[in-house]
């Protein structure tokens, strides 16, 4: 019997911001980080080229500065810079288990990662590096869903796999709803007809139109990562027939 081969060539993962703090109920734990770079550090030795768009919600959403009177720009800037914190951890456990990675921030600030591009983008991928894509868009009133599908867009990713809280998508919040049942495989526009929460509007409709597959996970599962990479786990499957 021969070993499973992956699936993919390029992925991008979307790694939820709120999974890194852990029990905590704030900011980064480092066993945790530690423990999702390993995930990402098996799938790289497989060969597959891998970006990873962090969210921010561990530590900040801009939508919390609105909802007590503040102005929803600052607060989405608070959250992008955010994101560049998670960005910078998770680069720090790759790099502790020897994966060479690159952080590239939407948002300049030279002094401390590269400036994103697509050509320095390809270029690191072409080097053998994990990509980190940290500050979302670099726009506010975005989410880091909508910047996961931009950048794989951008980067021709073949999938995004977003790593959340869940399993997969279910018919309502599984979270809210325990008779919610889970979908194994469902299209992008049957995600955005039923109104199925779990991704923004505009992440599925920009992976929609590029015709990329979201996968949709448990980050907390340990190993799944690869495991879906090689075509197994447990996730759902968006994608148009
Ligand atoms: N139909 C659904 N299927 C699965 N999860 C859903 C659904 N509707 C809402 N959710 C919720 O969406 C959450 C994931 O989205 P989000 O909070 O943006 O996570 P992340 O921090 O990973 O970006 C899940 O934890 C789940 O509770
Ligand atoms: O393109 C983007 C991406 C993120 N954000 C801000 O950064 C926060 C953290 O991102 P997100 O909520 O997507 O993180 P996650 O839910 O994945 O932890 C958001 O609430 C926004 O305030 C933004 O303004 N533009």
């Amino acid at each position: 019997m021969t070993a499973a081969e992956p699936l993919y060539k390029r992925v991008l993962l979307k790694c939820s911001g709120e999974a890194l703090m852990g029990a905590q109920g704030f900011g980064i734990d480092v066993t945790v980080a530690d423990r999702i770079a390993s995930d990402i550090a098996e799938v790289a030795r497989l060969g597959v080229q891998v970006g990873v768009v962090v969210g921010g919600g561990n530590i900040f959403r801009g939508v919390a500065v609105a909802s007590k009177g503040g102005d929803r720009v600052t607060g989405d800037h608070m959250g992008m810079l955010a994101t560049v914190i998670n960005g910078l951890a998770l680069a720090t456990s790759l790099r502790k288990l020897g994966i060479d990675t690159e952080v590239l921030s939407a948002i300049s600030m030279p002094e401390i990662c590269q400036s994103f591009s697509q050509r320095a983008a390809l270029h690191l991928f072409n080097r053998g590096k994990v990509v980190i894509f940290a500050g979302g868009t670099g726009n506010p009133f975005f989410t880091t869903d909508s910047a996961a599908a931009l950048r794989a867009a951008e980067i021709g990713a073949e999938a995004i796999l977003k790593g959340t809280q869940v399993d997969g998508i279910y018919s309502a919040d599984p979270k809210l709803d325990p008779h919610a049942t889970r979908f194994d495989q469902i299209t992008h526009a049957e995600v955005l007809n039923k109104g199925l929460a779990v991704m923004d509007v505009a992440a599925v409709a920009l992976a929609r139109e590029n015709k990329i597959p979201i996968i949709v996970f448990s980050i907390h599962e340990k190993g799944e990562f690869a495991k879906i990479i090689l075509g197994g786990g447990r996730a759902t499957i968006v994608r148009d027939h």
